[in-house]
């Protein structure tokens, strides 16, 4: 493919600066959807006690991982980092869903077998 007449290679300097400059806008557009993704998590803390289903509800995180880990595949990011990512970014939720709920926070299914029930 010929190039446009006024296009020439960027120096070095030049394609850093660019490459930092991508990496800014693409954080950004990260940041924004992590944080839609938080406002959902805040959903899931007011609905759940309404259901009694607990914060953590491990076949949903497993669910949440295979899906994920798909995604990753298909657009050529790698699954350990998105393993990565994601492992933190649930984890999280978690904890601040539980954190949200409070004293409304009905117990995981673990917990109440270690009180027999
Ligand atoms: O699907 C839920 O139950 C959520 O609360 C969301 C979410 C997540 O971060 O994707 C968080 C907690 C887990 O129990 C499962 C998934």
């Amino acid at each position: 493919m010929n190039k446009a007449p006024d296009a020439r290679e960027m120096s070095p300097q030049e394609e850093m600066a660019d490459v930092r400059r991508t990496i800014d806008g693409l954080d950004d557009e990260i940041v924004a959807l992590f944080a839609k993704r938080q406002r959902q998590i805040e959903r899931a803390a007011r609905v759940k006690p309404l259901l009694g289903v607990p914060a953590l509800v491990q076949e949903r995180v497993d669910e949440v991982i295979a899906r994920v880990l798909g995604a990753a595949r298909r657009e050529g990011l790698s699954m350990e980092l998105a393993l990565k990512l994601w492992s933190a970014a649930i984890e999280w939720s978690i904890q601040y869903e539980e954190k949200l709920m409070g004293d409304k926070a009905p117990r995981s299914r673990d917990e109440s077998a270690e009180d027999g029930g």
